[in-house]
This record gives C-alpha cells, structure tokens and sequence, in this order.
C-alpha cells in the first residue's frame, strides 16, 4: 500500500470569489467565462472593486486533489505559495483538509503568493483572473521524488507548462511515479497553453502519460482536426485513456480504444468554479477504486453537480453520499 493514492502538482492559489453583473464586467473590463492572466497591479483594482468577497483556497489541480481527499483517498499537494499572509492561509487550509502540502512556503524574494480574483455572474458563469505570483515558478527543484514514488497516480496541472521548469518538473514527478509502479496523468488546462507549446504536450502524452483528462476545447487543441471525433481518435492513438467532458453532452471517454459516453442532466449552475476539478475528483477516485470507466464518468459527474450547487471550487456536500443515492458505491 502506498503512502498517497493521488498526488498533484499544480498553482497553488488563493481564490477571491464575489458575485457581480455583466454591467460590472464590462465596466471593469473583464472577459466572461475565462481565465485570464493578470498583473499585480491589475490585481490590486480587481481586488479592491470586489463586494462581499469571500477568501479561499482553490488552484485547478489542488481543488481535484481536495476533492479526492474529501472522497477519502490519501493525497499530496505539490505547489509554491510564499512564506505571506495569503501562503500560511493556502498552507493551513490544505492541511486542515487532509492533504499532505509538502513543499515549506517559501522565505524570501519578490512575488507574493498567486490569487485569483473570481466574479460570478447571475447565470453561474464565472470570470478568472489570475495573478500569478510565486506558484508558476515551480520546477524540478519543487519536486520530491519520494513523494512521487509514494502516489499511486500522479496529476498534472498543464498551466505549470508555460515555463521550461514546469515541464521538467512534470517529467521528474512522472517518471519517478511511474518508475515506483505508479500511473501518470495531465489535466490539460487550457486550449491557448497548448497552442503555445503543442509539439512539447503531445511528446509528453505519447511518451509519458497513461492518461488525459480536458473539455472540448483542450482536446481538440491538440490535434486540431476541427472535429472532435477526429481529434479524441488522436489523442486515443496516443495515450492509453482520455477523458472528455463535454459540458451538458456529457462526457467521453476512450479507454484502449473502447468507447463510453455518460450523459449529464443540464443544469444551470450557482457558481461554475471548479467543475471540470471536481468532475477529475469523482473520476479519480473512482479510478483509484477501480470501478469501471462507467462509473468512473458517473462519479465524476456528480461530484462536478455538487461543486456547481453553490459558490466556491471544492465540495461542501458529502459527495460520497450522492455517489451512493445514486446506487454507486
Ligand atoms: O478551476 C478553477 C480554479 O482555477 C483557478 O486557478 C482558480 O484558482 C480556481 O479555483
């Protein structure tokens, strides 16, 4: 039995969440429904405009970790935040989660620990706006190969693939994972990292994930085929599982070549912060489990329901529960 039964590696990032109106969006210049790279100083006004803000811990790839600890696997959290107020928050919070936050907050240097300011439309629709901070500087350095070797699946956040460290951080985390008997995996982030990197992604996949989860947009952004049947075919061919969600079509997966679809009941959502991070829980943890791709999309989906039921990027309700009302277990 290993120490971790998943471990990831992703910004870690205070979240600063408040709900607002188009009006304000676009009088603030924000655009709806992405992430978008912030300054500092940008950061500060975003800051500052925001009404009845609420604080708390969130980063992709950590919230995915947090809610497979919340479904009771053993996790580890590897991620930069800075020795600050917002660093011991992040800090104190994962560890008061359950999950194993193994890197010391950094003492010292100029960038402050990442945040992100996110506005919440009436419609559930949420705007990112991300600085940056400290978390983007992780590379190999960050990366404890024990730790690695001690996780059963390792998880890997594409945004940390901007920067030449971030990809060999992810080499060194997935090789020494996989050279312990682990399996590897990449959340694929976002459709505009790739373009900017697609040849270093797609070496990455074929030679060293076991599998891949992203939406449309982030799947198609591999091959662009300008079809997704085409494009999930690809990325079939070069990895042994991929997993599509498809927002309200459901989701796709493709496991050896063979096919599963799960639907999803259409719903308008509180807050859309961090569905695809819970949807990569459920599945995650029932992977781990070793349930079939069926109910490992079915999983996933309803921890993806309960994320998007109210404000915030990590679950409040007991979604292990709901996996079971739902006959799965
Ligand atoms: O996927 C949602 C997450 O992305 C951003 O990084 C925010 O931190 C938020 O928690």
């Amino acid at each position: 039995m290993k120490k971790y039964q998943l471990a990831g590696i992703g910004n870690a990032v205070v979240d600063v969440i408040s709900r607002s109106d188009d009006s304000f969006l676009d009088h603030m210049g924000i655009e709806k429904g992405i992430m978008q790279l912030i300054e500092r100083e940008r950061g500060e006004t975003l800051y500052a405009a925001m009404g009845n803000r609420v604080q708390t811990p969130g980063g992709s790839l950590a919230n995915t970790v947090a809610g497979a600890g919340a479904l009771g696997l053993k996790t580890a959290f590897i991620g930069r935040v800075k020795n600050d107020t917002l660093g011991k928050f992040y800090a104190d919070a994962m560890t008061n989660e359950g999950i194993a936050f193994v890197n010391t907050p950094v003492e010292g240097g100029e960038l402050p620990t990442s945040r992100c300011m996110i506005f919440v439309t009436p419609d559930g629709e949420r705007s990112m706006n991300t600085y940056l901070g400290i978390s983007s500087e992780l590379g190999p350095d960050d990366v404890d190969e024990d730790v690695c070797a001690e996780a059963e699946v390792i998880f890997l956040e594409g945004y940390l693939f901007d920067k030449d460290k971030g990809k060999q951080a992810f080499m060194k985390a997935a090789r020494a994972c996989k050279a312990a008997g682990g399996i590897a995996g990449i959340a694929i982030s976002d459709p505009f990292c790739v373009e900017r990197h697609r040849a270093d992604f797609l070496k990455l996949i074929e030679e060293e994930m076991d599998f891949v989860i992203g939406n449309e947009a982030e799947i198609c952004s591999l091959y662009q085929n300008g079809d997704l049947e085409a494009d999930l075919a690809a990325v079939g061919a070069i990895c042994p599982l991929v997993v599509c969600t498809r927002s309200g079509d459901g989701v796709t997966i493709l496991r050896d070549g063979v096919r599963t679809d799960v639907s999803v009941k259409k719903v308008v959502p509180v807050d859309a912060t961090g569905a695809g991070d819970q949807f990569a829980a459920g599945f995650l943890y029932a992977l781990v489990k070793g349930h079939d791709m069926a109910t490992c999309g079915k999983m996933g989906t309803i921890a993806a329901s309960e994320v998007i039921s109210h404000m915030g990027p990590r679950p409040e309700a007991d979604v292990k529960t709901l996996f079971e009302a739902a006959g799965l277990s």
